[in-house]
């Protein structure tokens, strides 16, 4: 129980926490695997350790009246009595721990977090951005991003106040994440202003995402007494090239975000890798 506590309290990481009970339980209690489930920061935190048999014995982890999560194990033969017992134990010596884990978790998903529309922030597309250069760079896989940005977005809180605007960046955020892959990522990048990252997919496809998107959002209509409310957005689309650094990806991006302003807005223009 001592190796338990001292292993855990050796990182604050969720996930390695679990593994490192699974190893634990399963050298006093066979079992074939660990399964934890838990809504932290308003999304699910899913780990499980392999596959799972027909028998298994499931706790709700509380602590001081607060709740830590859904922890089930798994495996062929039932669970006898001494087991439950020894892993009840283990579970009572993991759960501080656990707590600790799940607030730190809770920490770093609000830091990478926006708070209005609850999409990644600009922090969280830094890290992604540079993973993608990586990436890009060493399979040769195709990345583009899409800058997007609401039209006059000003007039609608001057016109409408603050609360429509508001109401209207957290639609805009709803139809983004609707208009695009599960595999592609939205962020908000600034105030009116969204990023989207496309793994696997060059200029031609990126432009026709970025079209989708500005149709999406040009589809929101906010009920204002006699006037529907509704704005149009510009995207500025650049296909990341071998050996780029993420601040010129994105500039080049921002660039043809910026011809698309300049264009007469609602419209796309892409950064084309050839000239
Ligand atoms: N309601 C609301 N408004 C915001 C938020 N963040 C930024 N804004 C507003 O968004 C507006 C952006 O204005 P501008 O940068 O002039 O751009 P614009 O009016 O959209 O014009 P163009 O981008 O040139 O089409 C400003 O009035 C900001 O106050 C927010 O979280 N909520």
């Amino acid at each position: 129980m001592t190796r338990l506590t001292r292993r855990l309290s050796t990182t604050l990481s969720l996930e390695d926490q679990l593994a490192i009970l699974a190893g634990e339980i399963s050298e006093i209690v066979p079992i074939d695997t660990l399964n934890y489930r838990h809504q932290i920061g308003g999304t699910d935190f899913v780990f499980s350790s392999g596959m799972g048999g027909p028998h298994r014995c499931e706790y709700r982890l509380n602590l001081e009246g607060e709740f830590y999560g859904t922890l089930s194990l798994k495996r062929r033969q039932k669970f006898t009595e001494q087991e439950l017992e020894a892993i009840e134990m283990m579970l009572g010596a993991a759960i501080c721990p656990i707590r600790n884990a799940c607030r730190f978790h809770a920490i770093e998903h609000a830091a990478l977090t926006d708070s209005l529309t609850g999409t990644p922030n600009k922090r969280a597309m830094d890290t992604a951005l540079q993973q993608a250069c990586r990436l890009s760079d060493r399979h040769g896989d195709q990345y583009s991003l899409i800058l997007c940005d609401l039209d006059h977005f000003k007039a609608i809180n001057d016109n409408y106040g603050h609360i429509v605007g508001d109401h209207l960046l957290k639609l805009a955020a709803c139809e983004l994440e609707k208009s695009v892959r599960s595999s592609d990522s939205v962020y908000r990048f600034g105030g009116e202003e969204f990023a989207i990252l496309l793994p696997h997919t060059g200029e031609l496809e990126a432009r026709n995402v970025a079209d989708r998107v500005r149709e999406y959002i040009g589809n929101i209509a906010i009920n204002c007494g006699d006037i529907n409310v509704s704005v149009t957005a510009s995207c500025g689309v650049a296909t990341h090239l071998t050996g780029e650094a993420s601040d010129q990806w994105l500039a080049r991006a921002d660039e043809a975000l910026y011809r698309a302003k300049d264009h007469g807005r609602n419209c796309t223009r892409v950064f084309a890798s050839i000239s």
